[in-house]
């Protein structure tokens, strides 16, 4: 079916949509999945239909056009639209939906962190910025901490750049060395999931491709789940690749399949970048 990508809406049946269940085809268990998943900014529904599962200790890359609803579903995944958006359906965290009530959303959290856009050091020492939440949680003991914040930055690939200048403010580190210190953040508290929202849209291309061997590295202990407007970093990095327009996952595949063999023509204009 061809598909016209400025098409009026006319209801459902005019896309079409192809969605891998990656536990069909890989060892790996699903440590995520959303399941009739809508979300809502008061009247207007930004995502409608995204149902996708997300295989442990892989990358998943999602990509689409501006405003198709990358950003909102990640933000879903760990409850970062509290009080923005109105979020149905499920989200399974290992079982676990995200969305009860009962849910201690700072754990969480914790389990599932989250690195945005731009860097967001906090105005402290390199130290602090790793040890704040750990401190938070009660963790006192320096002899811990120290071991914490070194593995975290090694971790994060910057431990040799920062050793030396631990207690230098955060601030004053480059924009790509403070994205992989907010990694090392995230990481510090031991989370099972990353989520990442464009961290490389603000870097250079020689701290792009440091965060990208970072983030290639990190997969062997972290799931990962990056939106990217960057294909050729979708397609370097990421294993799994769900392509989103106008608020639906039309598809979603192994990357090189994605990549090379789309079978959502919509898909296949996007990466060939017919529009977007
Ligand atoms: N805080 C908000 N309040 C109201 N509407 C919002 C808000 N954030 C996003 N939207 C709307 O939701 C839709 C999806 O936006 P979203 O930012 O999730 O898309 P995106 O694919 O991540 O876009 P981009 O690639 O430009 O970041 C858009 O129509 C957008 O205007």
């Amino acid at each position: 079916m061809l598909i016209n990508p400025t098409s009026p809406h006319q209801g459902d049946s005019w896309l079409e949509r192809n969605i891998v269940d990656p536990s069909e085809r890989h060892d790996s268990p699903i440590v995520l999945e959303t399941k009739q998943l809508r979300v809502f900014y008061g009247e207007n529904e930004a995502i409608h239909e995204g149902d996708l599962k997300f295989p442990e200790h892989q990358i998943t890359a999602l990509i689409g056009p501006s405003g198709s609803g990358k950003s909102t579903f990640l933000r879903s995944l760990n409850r970062m639209n509290d009080g923005v958006a109105t979020v149905k359906g499920q989200i399974l965290y290992r079982g676990v939906d995200v969305n009860q009530p009962e849910i201690d959303v700072y754990e969480m959290r914790r389990r599932i962190g989250m690195v945005f856009q731009r860097p967001n050091p906090f105005s402290k020492s390199i130290y602090d910025n790793i040890v704040f939440a750990l401190r938070r949680r009660g963790v006192t003991d320096k002899a811990t901490l120290d071991e914490i914040v070194e593995t975290s930055l090694k971790q994060a690939a910057i431990w040799d750049e920062v050793k030396d200048s631990l207690q230098k403010s955060a601030l004053a580190l480059s924009g790509g060395q403070q994205q992989r210190l907010c990694i090392a953040r995230a990481i510090a508290v031991q989370p099972d999931i990353l989520l990442l929202d464009e961290p490389a849209s603000a870097l250079d291309p020689i701290s792009t491709g440091k965060l990208e061997e970072t983030l290639m590295t990190l997969k062997q202990k972290y799931t990962i789940i990056i939106v990217t407007h960057n294909m050729q970093q979708a397609a370097r990095i990421s294993d799994y690749t769900a392509f989103f327009n106008m608020g639906r996952a039309l598809e979603y595949n192994e990357t090189s399949k994605i990549f090379t063999r789309p079978k959502v023509q919509l898909t296949n204009n996007y990466v060939a970048g017919d529009f977007g």
